[in-house]
């Protein structure tokens, strides 16, 4: 990676209050298009994507970078505020130095606009579509480094898997392209700083991308694999694809209990517990006892049908979260040692709904027995599962 000799000169960095850390890449997150073809209400970088953003989440991949960057956002004219009230937090909790400037009427006019901040510093520079807010962060670092180790245009492409034909205006085919040489372009595209500037300046049409602006001017530019993550949020579907891929993360990151808390939803852990479901005998002792919808040969009735002890047993039995981990538990079933004995034993059950599940979550245990299953031996409890309701409503 290439470092920075000196202290960095004042930049606009300042005027919002931040410090130019000593790095020497640069994040540009264009983020001021529209998106007409969504169809939102708002800009698209600033439609709701899980509890955050769709510039929100962008965010988080440049913020979870291996060397922390310099972060232009490129924003909204007139969402400014907006946007840097959004980022400012963000940004500080990372340590990075972000700023947020107007963007232009096109994707070129935006990038061109977010280099006319860059620190001094800066040798490599990254231009990332805010519209592919799930591109990994390991994306990124693998971009900036391939740009500081070859010198050149670096980005992420994938093969194209569709076959690709040329068709006139008419709807009529007019060939099939050879997609052995074709590659759908990601972003984040880096280039060294000098590069970039340089074809930016020069730039005599309007590009779709910064590999085809810097290739006009004649720069080589080099393909990495890109990553099927970084797609682009262009239509609806694109924004319920990235909803879905998004709700997967949440569920199989890390349990995080804090993040649990606030997010019941994607609390889908398995809690361990021991329910105990205590009856009184019945007066007619030759009725058969049926107890956690097991038969108990040689042991009298308890009160109360077979079938109501059975339903209360699925539905209602409460068990103790006892979070021996946070991923696994199970619920055990009671062990009643002294029911043949006719001494049931009294407890005071603590509902799973406590403090230690997540907030509005409350557990019940089901039984994957059948009524009609062995005899249960007290000695070795059968173990059930336990989920919280939440997660099983899910
Ligand atoms: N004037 C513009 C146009 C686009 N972009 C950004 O460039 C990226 C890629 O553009 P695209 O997905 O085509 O976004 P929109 O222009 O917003 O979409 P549409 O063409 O549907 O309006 C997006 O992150 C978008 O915010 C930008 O910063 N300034
Ligand atoms: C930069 C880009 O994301 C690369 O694929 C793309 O060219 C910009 O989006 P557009 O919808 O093609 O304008």
């Amino acid at each position: 990676m290439l470092r920075r000799s000196s202290a960095a000169p004042p930049t606009a960095a300042a005027a919002y209050g931040g410090h130019v850390n000593d790095t020497t890449v640069a994040v540009i997150v264009v983020a001021a298009g529209s998106g007409t073809r969504l169809g939102h209400p708002e800009p698209k970088a600033l439609v709701p994507l899980g509890d955050d953003t769709v510039l929100g989440v962008a965010l988080d991949a440049v913020l979870g970078m291996r060397e922390a960057p310099f972060v232009v956002v490129v924003a909204p004219t007139d969402r400014l505020e907006d946007v840097r009230a959004r980022s400012a937090a963000r940004a500080a909790a990372a340590s990075v130095d972000l700023v947020v400037v107007a963007g232009g009427s096109t994707r070129q006019e935006s990038v061109s606009r977010g280099l006319a901040e860059l620190p001094r510093a800066i040798e490599v520079v990254l231009v990332h579509d805010a519209a592919r807010p799930l591109a990994p962060a390991a994306v990124f670092d693998e971009v900036a480094a391939a740009v500081a180790a070859r010198g050149r245009g670096i980005v992420p492409g994938l093969p194209v898997v569709d076959t690709v034909k040329r068709v006139d205006g008419e709807g009529h085919v007019l060939e099939t392209v050879d997609r052995s040489e074709l590659a759908a372009m990601q972003t984040p595209q880096g280039f060294p700083r000098e590069v970039l500037e340089s074809a930016y300046q020069g730039a005599g049409a309007d590009f779709t991308d910064d590999a085809a602006l810097v290739a006009s001017a004649g720069v080589a530019v080099d393909v990495v694999p890109g990553d099927a993550r970084a797609f682009k949020i262009t239509v609806p579907s694109d924004l319920h694809r990235a909803e879905h891929l998004l709700a997967e993360r949440v569920a199989s990151a890390a349990p995080d209990p804090a993040a649990h808390r606030a997010h019941p939803a994607h609390a889908a852990v398995p809690r361990v517990g021991t329910g105990i479901d205590v009856h009184a005998f019945a007066d007619d002792g030759d009725a058969p006892l049926w107890l956690a919808g097991l038969h108990w040969p040689g042991s009298a009735r308890s009160r109360g049908t077979a079938t109501a002890t059975r339903s209360r047993t699925r539905s209602a039995t409460r068990c103790w979260p006892r979070p021996v981990s946070a991923t696994s538990a199970a619920c055990s079933a009671p062990p009643i040692r002294g029911s043949r004995a006719r001494t049931a034993r009294s407890s005071s059950p603590r509902p799973c709904g406590d403090s230690r599940l997540p907030d509005g979550a409350s557990a019940t245990c089901r039984s994957r027995s059948s009524a009609t299953g062995p005899s249960w031996r007290p000695a070795a409890p059968r173990r059930r599962p336990c989920w919280p309701e939440s997660s099983a409503r899910r």
